[in-house]
């Protein structure tokens, strides 16, 4: 007699999380390393691309936005049946598609990872200047956490930080746009890797070595992917920041080569051998 069918065991889903950002061809940054980087925290990585770049280890040598409809209609596939315990954002290319999507967010009712990313670490523009006055008083408002490199919170604030004491400034200028929490990252200063996470009262200082290495590429999306996955998880912002810093510092440290410029960081540097 043969066996009835079977269904396959039915488990419990992974927190689910939500990028809403370029694709990066060459795999380091963007959604790639968005998708990774949930993967590898134990959540359910889901994808509204916003912008297709050809990029690899030198640059990035184009980008193509997607129509303001496609972004929309990606964003209402997945939030309107599978739904979603935090989001993510990142290239959002244009003033248009950053209203559209900061429009998005604020009916979303789960928190909200903001990267401003604005140039990609060779230095192409991956935001348009246009778009910087939108960020400002349309996607800083809806963020729960606000997640600046030194350059893009010059460019937000006006705000040139130099040293730590620079970071509380220009944290408390981006505050003022709205965020609940900022995390001003150090990293493009010397010395230790130095965060600063801040709601205006509460103040966490978040340090890590600074690892010499040049295979960097990614660094800001990971931050920020791992610290939604952990918000989706449940953990409160000042232990899902922390929990994220740990992460992207792994990676760094084990970042590697590839291509003939910077490497990745290392998504999977928790699955391999010691
Ligand atoms: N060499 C390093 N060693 C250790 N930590 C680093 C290093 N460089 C950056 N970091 C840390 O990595 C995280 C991302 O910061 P970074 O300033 O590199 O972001 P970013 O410039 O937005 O990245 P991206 O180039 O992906 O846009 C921060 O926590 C920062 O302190
Ligand atoms: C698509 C994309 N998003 C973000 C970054 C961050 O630098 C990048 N290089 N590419």
């Amino acid at each position: 007699m043969t066996a009835p069918p079977t269904t396959a065991p039915s488990t419990t889903a992974p927190p689910r999380v939500l990028t809403v950002a370029g694709s990066d061809s060459g795999g380091g940054a963007g959604i790639q390393a968005d998708l990774k980087t949930m993967l590898a925290l134990g959540t359910h990585g889901m994808s509204v691309v916003t912008a297709v770049t050809a990029q690899n280890s030198l640059g990035v040598q184009g980008f193509w936005e997607l129509p303001v409809e496609a972004v929309r209609a990606q964003y209402r596939s997945v939030v309107d049946d599978i739904g979603v315990q935090a989001v993510k954002t990142g290239m959002l290319a244009s003033a248009e598609l950053v209203e559209t999507v900061a429009e998005l967010i604020a009916g979303t009712d789960a928190p909200s990872v903001v990267d401003p990313v604005g140039v990609s670490k060779h230095g192409d523009s991956l935001l348009a200047a246009s778009a910087l006055d939108s960020v400002r008083t349309k996607l800083l408002p809806v963020a729960t956490v606000a997640t600046p490199n030194l350059d893009e919170v010059a460019q937000l604030t006006g705000v040139q930080v130099e040293s730590e004491e620079g970071m509380r400034r220009a944290a408390a200028a981006l505050l003022a746009y709205g965020p609940r929490w900022a995390l001003i990252k150090g990293g493009h200063l010397q010395g230790d890797a130095v965060d600063l996470l801040t709601d205006g009262s509460d103040e966490h200082w978040l340090r890590a070595p600074r690892h010499d290495n040049r295979h960097t590429h990614g660094t800001g999306c990971t931050l920020a992917s791992a610290i939604a996955s952990h918000l989706a998880r449940g953990l409160p912002v000042p232990e899902a920041v922390a929990a994220a810093k740990e992460y992207v510092t792994g990676a760094i440290e084990a970042g590697f080569a590839l291509g003939g410029g910077i490497g990745p960081v290392d998504h999977g540097w928790r699955f391999r051998d010691q």
